[in-house]
């Protein structure tokens, strides 16, 4: 029997609540009836392991992570620590140093939520963001000098690679190529940022020769955000610069309906190196510890993580448990206006899958 070697990495605040959740679901699912089963090693890594050691994991840490299939991750940030120092120690030291440069951030209504915009259908929104994940705006070039000083400068470069870019568009073009729609909008801000930007309008246009079957246009990103409000049923597949995306996709995890169902994969579509599945939230200080987490973005990450493996039957199951349980006013959390806790969540999507198996035995 087939073992996949899973790391999981909940890391601070929330993640926490959601990562433990999501390790339940996988072994609810192994419970199952499965061909193969998931060993874990989890990792302590995150603000706690920063207040004892004094970094966010240790100088050798991807090392323990190489050989792994994939990593389910949870959030880096504590209150305590500054947040530069918990991202960049943590969540991009690994997304850098495995290379996974396409960040993949599906969105649409589930059944049973009750998005914000009074117009939109649920089939009126259902997009993929593809968000370039190695460079850009977060590479980390930059410097701070003369501190304190009237002089003080600062810079974060904007880093943009003719590699980095052209292959975050094939990406994105064989993603929108593979949905039913086939339609792919490049977005950037090539107005005001008159030299990346410009460059990556070239090579959408050079890479987009690639794919004749390939509907494609080009929006500005200001205007990004009003067409994602106003005429969402426009939009299927997106692709954005690292910051451009981030905004976007927190944008369009709200207008699905919360922060706490959207996932995220970062992926190396080379597979040199393990792939990374976590929610599109952070620590979530104002709710930490609480229990009101809502797990369905780790579960939707879950089910992008088995995509990945290969296991596409089980990645419809588990995305039907989290369907059934979205569907049930009763289990939604706080955030979706609902009085259910991450346990009463989990437990009923754990329940749905092992139901199958009795159904499946019956
Ligand atoms: N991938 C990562 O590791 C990320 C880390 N962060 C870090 O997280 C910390 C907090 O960042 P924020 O900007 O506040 O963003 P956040 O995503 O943690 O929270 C924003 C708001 O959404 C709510 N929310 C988020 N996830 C939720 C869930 N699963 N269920 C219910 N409500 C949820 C929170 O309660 C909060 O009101 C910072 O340290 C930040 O750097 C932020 C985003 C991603
Ligand atoms: C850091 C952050 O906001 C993100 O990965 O989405
Ligand atoms: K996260
Ligand atoms: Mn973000």
């Amino acid at each position: 029997m087939k073992t996949y070697q899973i790391a999981t990495i909940p890391g601070d605040g929330i993640g926490k609540e959601v990562v433990p959740a999501g390790r339940q679901v996988l072994e609810a699912l192994a419970a199952s009836g499965t061909t193969y089963k998931f060993a874990f090693e989890d990792f302590d890594w995150g603000g706690d392991y920063y207040r004892k050691h004094g970094v966010m994991m240790p100088a050798d840490g991807l090392d323990a992570l190489r050989t792994k299939d994939a990593i389910l991750f949870g959030s880096a940030g504590d209150p305590d620590i500054a947040d530069h120092i918990t991202l960049w120690g943590l969540r991009l030291k690994i997304c850098q140093g495995f290379d996974q440069y396409a960040n993949v951030r599906p969105t649409r209504i589930l059944p049973g939520i009750d998005g914000p915009l009074k117009r939109c259908r649920a089939e009126d929104l259902n997009w993929v963001i593809v968000r370039e994940n190695s460079e850009g705006e977060y590479s980390g070039v930059g410097g701070r000098v003369h501190q304190g000083h009237p002089i003080e400068a600062a810079t974060d470069v904007s880093m943009m690679t003719r590699v980095g870019v052209e292959r975050i568009l094939r990406y994105a073009f064989k993603l929108a190529q593979s949905r039913p729609r086939k339609l792919l909008t490049v977005i950037t801000k090539s107005n005001a940022q008159r030299h990346a930007m410009v460059m990556w309008d070239e090579i959408a246009l050079e890479v987009s020769r690639e794919f004749p079957d390939v509907k494609w246009d080009k929006e500005l990103v200001d205007a990004a955000t009003a067409r994602m409000v106003n005429r969402p049923a426009t939009l299927d597949t997106i692709v954005a610069t690292n910051l451009h995306a981030d905004i976007l996709s927190d944008l369009a995890a709200a207008l699905a309906g919360s922060l706490g169902i959207a996932p995220t994969g970062n992926i190396d579509p080379e597979r040199r190196y393990p792939s990374m599945f976590e929610p599109i939230h952070g620590s979530a200080f104002d709710i930490m510890g609480k229990g009101l987490a809502n797990p369905i973005g780790t579960f939707w990450s879950v089910v992008m993580l088995l995509e990945h493996l290969g296991e596409t039957e089980a990645a419809q199951q588990v995305m039907q448990a989290i369907e059934s349980v979205t569907s049930t006013p009763a289990l939604h959390t706080r955030d979706l206006g609902g009085t259910a806790n991450t346990a009463d969540v989990t437990k009923a999507v754990c329940d749905y899958l092992s139901a199958r198996r009795e159904r499946a035995a019956a």
